[in-house]
């Protein structure tokens, strides 16, 4: 039987302001895929629903808590070659913040883009497929 490894469950979240900008994530530059933009988010846990997942990495990467019910999903993204790293599969939800205190608690940047902005922004692939189909017309 062919081999297949555990995939990688990923939640990120599309948050926009009430100007209709978006907040974007700029990985820490030794990361993988440093330096790239990126929709906030990580790896869900054992024993997390994907929603649980969101709220924790949002309150640890951004210092934000989010109220699960306030999040829609979107879409998702997958990855089936890793190179050596298991598959990944990126679920995206959105949702809408107008406050701020909010920063980039585990490194990196944070900063707002329109969606011309953000679609022009180096981002990691799985990045580039949800913000394609974030922006796509009739989507939000
Ligand atoms: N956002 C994003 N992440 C990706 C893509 N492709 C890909 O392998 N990844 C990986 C990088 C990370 O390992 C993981 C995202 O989880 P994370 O945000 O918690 O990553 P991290 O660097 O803090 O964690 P780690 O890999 O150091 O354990 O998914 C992609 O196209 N976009």
């Amino acid at each position: 039987m062919e081999n297949i490894p555990t995939w990688t469950c990923v939640v990120a979240l599309a948050l926009r302001d009430g100007k209709g900008r978006w907040l974007m994530h700029r990985r820490p530059a030794d990361k993988h895929h440093g330096g790239l933009w990126e929709f906030p988010g990580g790896k869900v846990e054992t024993g997390e629903t994907p929603r649980n997942a969101l709220v924790r990495e949002i309150d640890e990467e951004l210092g934000l808590v989010i109220e699960p019910a306030a999040c829609a999903p979107v879409g998702f993204a997958e990855e089936t070659s890793g190179e050596g790293r298991p598959p990944i599969v990126i679920m995206l939800y959105t949702s809408v913040w107008d406050g701020s205190g909010m920063g980039a608690l585990e490194g990196g940047e944070i900063d707002w883009f329109t969606p011309e902005e953000a679609e022009l922004l180096a981002k990691p692939p799985l990045d580039v497929a949800l913000a394609a189909k974030l922006f796509a017309k009739g989507v939000i």
